[in-house]
C-alpha cells in the first residue's frame, strides 16, 4: 500500500498521519472524517515555488482554491507565498475572510455575475481572468461606474487536448470555456479590450484540463500562445506581459499512476516559455500557474467506519461505509479510482477482495470497487488515500448527510478547521410557509 507524505503504520500496526493514530482520531472526532496532511500541503506549495525560483523567471503559484477552500487552507497558501484562484463570491469571501490579500487573488468563471464582478472590484482583488465578451463589456461597465481599473487576463482555449477524462478536460475549441484561439475570438478580445478604458489588460490563461501526466499538453500550449502573442504583437501593437498556463498537473491516486514531479512539470513549462518568446524575440513574460490537486490531493485520507457486509456469493463482497458519494462523488462522477487500507489493522495481509459501497439509496455510490483487505468486519476503520482534492469542495447534502468535519494534522497536533455538520446545519435554511401547521421539535 502506497501512504503519501506522514502517513506511516505505527507499532500498533495502526495507519498515522501527521504523527497522530487515525484510529484515537477516530476516537476523538467519529467519522467519516477528512485529514489533511498539513505538512505535506506545504512541501507541494513550497516544491512549486522552489521550482519557479529555479527557473529564474519572474512568476506567480497561484493555488486553484475549487480543489479545497476553507479559510484554514487560504491561511497556509497565504503563509507559503502564494497567490490565490478563486472562481466564485463564496471562495472570494472565504478567502478575504482568511485575511488572505486581496491583491492577490485571481477571479476565474465563464459566468461570472455583476454582484459578483462589483464585489471583487470593490476588493481590489489582483485580476479578473475574464471568459467571453460579455463578460469584457460588463466588466468594463461597472468598472467604469466604480471609477476603478481592472487587471485582466483572457482566457483562450487553445485547440489542445489533454490527454484525460473528458468532463475535466477545457483546453479543446469545443469547451464552453474561454475565448477560442483558432477562429479568431481571442484575437477579436483583444481588438475589443484594446478600446476599453477601464481594463487593463496584462496577458492570456489557458488550463488545457485537470490530473494529467505528460508535459507535451503544456508545451503545446506555450506553442500556441506564443503564436498568438506574436501576432497580436505585429499587428496590434500589443505586449503580454503575463502568460498563465493554468493548472491540470496529476497526481498518484492509485498503482499505475505515473505523474511527474513537480519539478519536472515546471521546467518544462518555464523552458519552453523561454525558448518560444526568445525565438520570436519577444520579452519574457511572467509566468503564473495555477494549481489545485498536486497542492492538496495526496495530503487527505477520509476515515470511515464500516457498517454492514454484503456477500454474493461468486460475484462479489460489499462492504459499506458510514460515507461514500455525499463526501466523494468523484468514482460516480468521473470513474475515479482509490485506494483504501483498514487503518485499525493496517499491518495484517489480504484476505479477500471487497468493494466498498456508499451509504446513499443510488446504486452508483461505490467509492471502490475491488480493493484488496484483510478480512473486514463491522466496526473497522477504513482509510480511503488521496481525498484531499475535489472531495470536501464537491461534497453535498444528498439523502441530507451531514458533511464530515475536517481535521488538520502536523506534528502529532490535530485540530478541526471545518466543524462536522449539526442537524440545526441541516434544516437551518428551511422554512415552512405560514399556511401550513407550524411545529417545532427538538431531537
Ligand atoms: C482555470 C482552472 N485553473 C486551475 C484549475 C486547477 O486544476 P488542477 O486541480 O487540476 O490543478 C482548474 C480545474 O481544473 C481550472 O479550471
Ligand atoms: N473536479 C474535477 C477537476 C476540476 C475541474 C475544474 N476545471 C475532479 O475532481 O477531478
Amino acid at each position: 500500500m502506497y501512504l503519501h507524505g506522514t502517513s506511516k503504520i505505527n507499532d500498533k500496526g495502526h495507519l498515522q498521519i501527521g504523527g497522530r493514530d487515525a484510529t484515537e482520531l477516530v476516537q476523538q472526532f467519529g467519522t467519516p472524517l477528512y485529514v489533511m496532511d498539513e505538512a505535506l500541503i506545504r512541501q507541494r506549495c513550497r516544491e512549486f515555488v522552489d521550482a519557479f525560483r529555479a527557473s529564474g523567471l519572474k512568476f506567480q503559484v497561484a493555488y486553484a482554491s475549487k480543489a479545497f477552500c476553507v479559510m484554514a487552507m487560504c491561511r497556509i497558501v497565504e503563509e507559503e507565498g502564494l497567490s490565490l484562484d478563486v472562481v466564485s463570491d463564496g471562495e472570494l469571501y472565504t478567502a478575504l475572510q482568511a485575511g488572505f490579500p486581496a491583491e492577490r487573488i485571481h477571479f476565474h468563471g465563464n459566468n461570472k455575475t455583476p454582484y459578483e464582478i462589483a464585489m471583487a472590484i470593490d476588493e481590489q482583488i489582483g485580476c479578473f481572468v475574464v471568459d467571453n465578451l460579455v463578460e469584457l463589456h460588463m466588466l468594463n461597465a461597472i468598472a467604469s461606474e466604480k471609477r476603478q481599473k481592472v487587471n485582466v487576463l483572457f482566457r483562450i482555449t487553445p485547440g489542445v487536448e489533454a490527454h484525460t477524462h473528458e468532463y475535466i478536460s477545457t483546453g479543446q475549441n469545443d469547451s464552453k470555456f474561454g475565448f477560442d484561439l483558432d477562429n479568431g475570438s481571442a484575437y477579436q478580445a483583444v481588438q475589443e479590450v484594446l478600446q476599453l478604458s477601464n481594463i487593463q489588460l496584462l496577458g492570456v490563461h489557458s488550463h488545457i484540463g485537470s490530473q494529467i501526466f505528460e508535459v507535451e499538453g503544456f508545451q503545446l500550449a506555450v506553442d500556441k500562445v506564443i503564436g498568438f502573442a506574436a501576432k497580436v504583437r505585429d499587428e496590434l501593437g500589443f505586449i503580454f506581459s503575463v502568460i498563465n498556463l493554468g493548472g491540470g498537473f496529476g497526481i498518484r491516486y492509485v498503482e499505475g499512476d505515473t505523474p511527474l514531479p513537480v519539478a519536472s512539470y515546471v521546467q518544462a513549462i518555464t523552458e519552453s516559455i523561454k525558448t518560444n518568446f526568445s525565438q520570436y524575440d519577444y520579452p519574457t513574460p511572467e509566468i503564473w500557474i495555477e494549481p489545485g490537486r498536486s497542492i492538496v490531493g495526496d495530503s487527505g485520507t477520509t476515515l470511515y467506519t464500516v457498517g454492514t457486509y454484503k456477500d454474493i456469493p461468486g460475484i462479489r463482497k460489499y462492504v459499506a461505509v458510514d460515507g461514500g458519494m455525499t463526501d466523494n462523488p468523484r468514482p460516480a462522477l468521473y470513474d475515479s479510482r482509490y485506494e483504501a487500507i483498514l487503518a485499525n489493522r493496517a499491518n495484517e495481509p489480504v484476505e479477500e477482495v471487497v468493494s466498498i459501497a456508499g451509504k446513499c439509496c443510488e446504486s452508483g455510490d461505490m467509492l471502490i470497487w475491488d480493493v484488496e483487505l484483510p478480512k473486514v468486519n463491522t466496526g473497522d476503520i477504513l482509510a480511503v488515500t488521496c481525498t484531499g482534492a475535489y472531495n470536501y469542495s464537491m461534497a453535498s447534502n444528498y439523502n441530507r448527510i451531514r458533511r464530515p468535519a475536517v481535521l488538520f494534522v502536523k506534528d502529532g497536533e490535530a485540530d478541526i478547521v471545518v466543524k462536522r455538520e449539526t442537524y440545526d446545519d441541516i434544516v437551518g435554511n428551511d422554512l415552512v410557509p405560514s399556511r401550513m401547521k407550524q411545529v417545532s421539535k427538538t431531537v
